[in-house]
């Protein structure tokens, strides 16, 4: 077996964990409510799909959603972890798309069944290269932003969050237990849209990374 380098957690991390509505501004724009706690689902590794290879569109969708993320990248395992210790677990942050399937998650919501079709599909985790702790001092306040063909769709800052890194690495370890290699995506802000084949999406953490992911059509269920 290859050593584990946390640059490449993709390769060997075992869960994704995603915060839901975790940005009023984002619960609002879908009718929802602004949650009192975390609200959150899973996607498995399988979803990951890295800059230069393409996300592709699931056949069973005809609505699908960007929703750019802060990833936090867990470097120390861990179980019920005071928020006061919680930054000592986080190795470094990735740039991510939690990419939806809007029509698919309304039908769930509205029968009340789980979300798993219309958020851990193949590849509906873009996620960019490894970004070192160091890199972003302050992870509360930073600016995210994603561009569909040049034109922005999402600007926010992660201190808009309703949950902030350290409580929610310290609420999902006292359920889940965090591993190294994890990722927890953080929660979108506003602006989520529909792609298209073909469509060119840029996002980026302004002042440390950005990313260019192409959208097409896929010729498999997803
Ligand atoms: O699908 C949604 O709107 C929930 C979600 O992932 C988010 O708010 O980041």
């Amino acid at each position: 077996m290859t050593s584990r380098n946390i640059s490449r957690f993709w390769e060997w991390g075992r869960k994704i964990i995603c915060v839901g509505r975790n940005y009023a501004d984002h619960a609002k724009e879908l009718k929802n409510a602004v949650p009192t706690e975390p609200i959150l689902f899973l996607k498995p590794p399988s979803a990951y799909v890295r800059e230069g290879s393409p996300i592709l569109v699931p056949l069973y969708t005809s609505n699908l959603h960007h929703e750019v993320e802060l990833g936090v990248v867990i470097g120390k395992g861990g179980t019920a972890i005071p928020q006061s210790a919680a930054m000592e677990h986080v190795a470094g942050y990735a740039l991510c798309l939690d990419m939806t399937a809007r029509d698919i998650q309304e039908e769930c919501k509205s029968k009340g069944l789980p979300w798993t079709l219309a958020k851990a599909f193949n590849t509906s985790c873009p996620i960019s290269e490894f970004i070192p702790k160091e890199r972003i001092p302050d992870p509360g306040s930073v600016k995210l932003w994603l561009k569909v063909n040049d034109q922005m769709k999402q600007s926010g800052c992660t201190s808009q969050m309703i949950f902030s890194i350290p409580y929610l690495i310290s609420y999902i370890s006292d359920f889940i237990s965090l591993e190294e290699g994890d990722l927890i995506l953080t929660g979108t802000p506003k602006g989520v849209s529909a792609v298209q084949e073909h469509d060119e999406l840029q996002a980026g953490i302004e002042d440390v990374i950005t990313m260019n992911l192409q959208i097409i059509k896929c010729p498999l269920k997803a």
